[in-house]
């Protein structure tokens, strides 16, 4: 029988650069571990309401969550209610939602509200997707406070390609209107945010002096690229990154996260 291994016993995946520069920001004066969801701390999925985190990514961050000097965050592109409802975040993790359009700092946090007008766009919108997903099988549309997602996923690949080409077609000359494309989807959205304003929004909310971001989709580049020196970007997956580091999918996450906790203990002497 194999004995069972403790954790500073199991063997990681993560390279000996990365594992050196966890050590180095782990010893920052006040660490902001901030992740991306879907695809890096959940695998993705046809549904996406049944996105979960790897219970070994959960844990640890969880873990972090109640270190002193540190905060955790959670900047994604969903909206703020379903981000909640796949990921149950630990109560003092940061919320950053809808690729940055909502955030949520804890209690009392202001709601994204639409004026009319941008409510009358948004609809205007949807109309114009609820036609071509009619006309393309296996599509189907997510509704968000801002924006409205053509999701392709479980289409064909032509029938996802000329879905997406036809919502582009219509969409991307409207003012007022902006569009990101992601993993099988198409996002327009009635206001103006991406994930590098996210992660500058949450190093000046918790007086990081450095931060941890971790993401798979081609949003998450937003992201990377507002990091400082000192800073410590990863991509998951094997897509294009601007980042320093790279891992191959979520279960390296969990490794990510286990070696952050290990040496922020380590630094912190608890
Ligand atoms: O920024 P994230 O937290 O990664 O959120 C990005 C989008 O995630 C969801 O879509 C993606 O995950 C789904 C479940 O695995 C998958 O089916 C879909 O193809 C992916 O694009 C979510 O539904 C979107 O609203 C988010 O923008």
């Amino acid at each position: 029988m194999t004995p069972e291994l403790s954790p500073e016993q199991t063997p990681l995946s993560l390279s000996p650069d990365l594992l050196e520069s966890v050590r180095g920001i782990a010893a920052t004066e006040h660490l902001l571990v901030a992740m991306d969801f879907d695809g890096t701390m959940s695998p993705l999925v046809d549904h996406a309401a049944d996105a979960r985190a790897l219970p070994r990514s959960a844990a640890a961050f969880a873990a972090l969550t109640e270190l002193p000097r540190t905060t955790t965050a959670l900047i994604s592109g969903r909206a703020l209610d379903s981000l909640r409802a796949v990921a149950f975040p630990p109560e003092k993790t940061l919320l950053v939602g809808s690729h940055g359009a909502e955030v949520w700092m804890g209690p009392g946090s202001a709601k994204l509200e639409l004026d009319d007008d941008r409510r009358e766009l948004l609809a205007g919108v949807r109309r114009e997707l609820e036609g071509i997903v009619e006309a393309a099988p296996g599509t189907l549309l997510e509704d968000k406070p801002a924006a409205v997602v053509l999701h392709t996923r479980l289409a064909a690949d032509d029938v996802a390609v000329d879905a997406v080409a036809a919502a582009r077609a219509v969409l991307q000359q409207r003012p007022g209107v902006f569009l990101k494309s992601g993993n099988r989807v198409l996002e327009a959205s009635v206001v103006h945010a991406s994930k590098g304003e996210g992660v500058a929004f949450l190093r000046q909310a918790s007086g990081a002096t450095a931060t941890v971001f971790a993401g798979d989709d081609t949003t998450d580049e937003d992201a990377l690229a507002n990091l400082l020196p000192g800073d410590l970007g990863v991509k998951v997956g094997l897509d294009f990154t601007q980042a320093q580091f790279r891992i191959e999918a979520p279960a390296h996450v969990a490794e990510l996260l286990e070696a952050l906790l290990r040496e922020r203990k380590r630094a912190l002497g608890v």
